[in-house]
């Protein structure tokens, strides 16, 4: 047995021996990280959460917390912590996996010491998807999802936001040495080539 200090918190909060490999996906609205996660899933051994659709279905899902989650969206504002970690948690042990890609969480200083507290888990690393905003307003209105905060006055919301609340985050973690910056104002292609280097040869899936 290894030390409990070594030990992590399973996705309900209980100690385990377990320990789930956790990379953070963060970067501004639009700069690719949900096309990103995509190759990364098609190539590598991970399951990819994304913060943001969860929240989406459980607005669908016509759970009591739908309105307010669907009023924090359309504002661009960040959802408490303890609605979004119990969807990731339950997401996390649904999927069977120990490798996730957690996408557009932490996004802010609440988010991150609320998980770690909750769960236990620091990410292995965080990937770090830099992209200038002109970049990123462009893609986001041809997204063409309909998606309720796809519209400029709730991407510019968004993009205060990211600079005030979710970039701290990052300077957090880089300054403990685990920011993965890449380039996002590429090709799609150009990006996922960087993304490969930083995964490695380890967990890529066989042919
Ligand atoms: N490198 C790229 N070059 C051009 N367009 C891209 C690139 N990466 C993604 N896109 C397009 O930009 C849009 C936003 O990409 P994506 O949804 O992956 O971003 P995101 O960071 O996950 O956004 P959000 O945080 O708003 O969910 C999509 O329409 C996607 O097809
Ligand atoms: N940790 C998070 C992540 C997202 N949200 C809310 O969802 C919106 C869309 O997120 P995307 O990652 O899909 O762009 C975001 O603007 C927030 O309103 C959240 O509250 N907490």
């Amino acid at each position: 047995m290894g030390s409990v200090e070594a030990a992590n918190k399973d996705a309900n909060g209980s100690l385990t021996e377990k320990n789930p490999t956790v990379v953070f996906v963060l970067g501004g609205p639009g700069s690719g990280k949900g096309t990103q996660c995509a190759n990364i899933v098609d190539n590598f051994q991970y399951t990819h959460l994304s913060a943001g659709d969860l929240l989406r279905a459980e607005i669908k899902s016509g759970s009591e917390n739908g309105t307010m989650i669907q009023n924090m969206i359309k504002e661009g504002k960040i959802v408490p912590s303890e609605v979004t970690i119990k969807l990731l948690q339950k997401a996390m042990k649904e999927s069977g996996n120990d490798k996730f890609l957690i996408d557009g969480f932490p996004r802010n200083e609440e988010n991150r010491a609320a998980f770690e507290k909750v769960t236990g888990i620091e990410p292995a690393f965080v990937l770090f998807f830099d992209c200038p905003e002109e970049e990123m307003e462009r893609r986001l209105l041809s997204r063409n999802q309909g998606r309720e905060d796809d519209n400029i006055e709730t991407i510019r919301k968004r993009f205060k936001v990211f600079l005030e609340s979710s970039l701290p985050v990052i300077n957090y973690y880089d300054a403990k040495g685990k920011v993965r910056k890449i380039n996002a104002a590429r090709s799609v292609e150009e990006v996922f080539e960087t993304v490969k280097g930083i995964f490695g040869p380890k967990n890529e899936k066989a042919e």
